[in-house]
């Protein structure tokens, strides 16, 4: 994977007209396709020059946004799939074979058509057989192993976007954090251990508080893609209602999860968390150090994290907002502002 990475972001791998890559397209779904836009977005700052592009849904109109910028003779498709049977990937990756040989080997023999195959493709997967049949060169496939979840494979050769936005040693970094999070999990004592407090937090609001769903809201565009990654990793893992012991369980399991970044949610479905009927939980993500050069915008940002956190935790009743309110008629707006956590005033 190392090789093959370096081979692409130095320029010295071509396409089969010689000329280097610019573009990589990922095409994949579900755990193939999550986990590596999610990544690719929130580590940008550290991406070299190739620009890397994720297809995913069987609408041709995802795959048509992508390839209409794009030039056959630059451009590389990865084809993610770790069965290489699921529907969607392989009607797209089909396209993008006829894509690239309309466009590279029209007037071709059959033998040259499969070097320019070559020269365009390569795949992670566990499917050798066929990974071959669809004309990918074996030493092109890069496998994980079965018992892998598509969920997880991020940490797998279905990380190669990541490795090809980042390089490899920017990508042996990414596997230490994951590796540095595992041992935590291994060794701490369990107050101090953060993925059990977040499950039995979990657990806790699920059945206890009997929360509507749970929210994630990271206060950081970069992470704009990470809700949708935890959605498929913690609905699909514990979105179950039979035990090990195959009877079905008496309880809530797996809480609904969604999210948006902040501070765009707060203008579209926060006031329903500050105002409406139904409770539900929020993790509020906030990143301390800025690494964009606007500080004010960085303050500003935190400042509404800590707000929205606060008021939606600690906020007033309906009732006590309603006193205050005419308690301060009087007064001037500033002090009614003041008073009256934002979200809890009628906009
Ligand atoms: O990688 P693939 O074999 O193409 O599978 C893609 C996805 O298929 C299904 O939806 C599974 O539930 C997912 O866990 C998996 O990530």
């Amino acid at each position: 994977m190392e090789h093959f990475s370096e081979q692409v972001r130095s320029g010295r791998w071509k396409g089969a007209t010689g000329k280097a890559i610019t573009d990589v397209v990922n095409i994949g779904i579900g755990g193939s396709f999550l986990g590596p836009k999610m990544c690719v977005r929130a580590l940008h700052r550290y991406s070299g020059k190739l620009n890397i592009h994720f297809v995913s849904n069987i609408d041709g109109n995802d795959i048509s946004y992508v390839l209409k910028d794009l030039r056959p003779e630059t451009t590389l498709f990865l084809i993610a799939s770790k069965t290489f049977t699921t529907e969607e990937t392989m009607a797209n990756a089909e396209i993008a074979k006829q894509w690239i040989l309309t466009n590279l080997g029209k007037k071709s023999t059959k033998e040259k058509q499969q070097k320019v195959v070559a020269k365009h493709f390569a795949c992670m997967s566990t499917n050798e057989k066929a990974v071959v049949d669809f004309g990918i060169e074996k030493k092109n496939m890069f496998a994980f192993w079965e018992y892998i979840g598509g969920r997880y494979s991020i940490w797998s050769a279905i990380g190669l976007p990541l490795m090809l936005s980042i390089g490899p040693k920017g990508f042996r970094q990414f596997l230490a954090g994951g590796q540095a999070m595992d041992k935590h999990f291994k060794h701490s004592v369990p107050e101090k251990n953060l993925p059990v407090l977040l499950a039995l937090m979990g657990i806790w609001n699920n059945n206890f508080l009997n929360t509507a769903s749970h929210l994630v809201i990271p206060y950081c565009s970069d992470l704009a893609y990470f809700t949708d990654y935890l959605q498929q990793m913690d609905m699909e893992s514990n979105g179950k209602q039979i035990n090990r012991a195959n009877q079905r369980v008496s309880y809530k399991t797996g809480n609904i999860l969604w999210g948006q970044t902040g501070t765009d949610c707060q203008h579209s479905f926060f006031q329903l968390l500050h105002q409406g009927t139904r409770i539900s939980s929020v993790d509020f993500i906030g990143v301390l150090k800025h690494a964009h050069n606007y500080k004010n915008s960085h303050e500003r940002l935190l400042a509404n994290l800590f707000a929205q956190s606060e008021s939606l935790a600690f906020g007033l009743t309906p009732e006590e907002t309603l006193k205050n309110i005419l308690a301060e008629q009087n007064t001037t707006r500033t002090s009614v502002e003041q008073e009256v956590p934002p979200p809890l005033r009628q906009n």
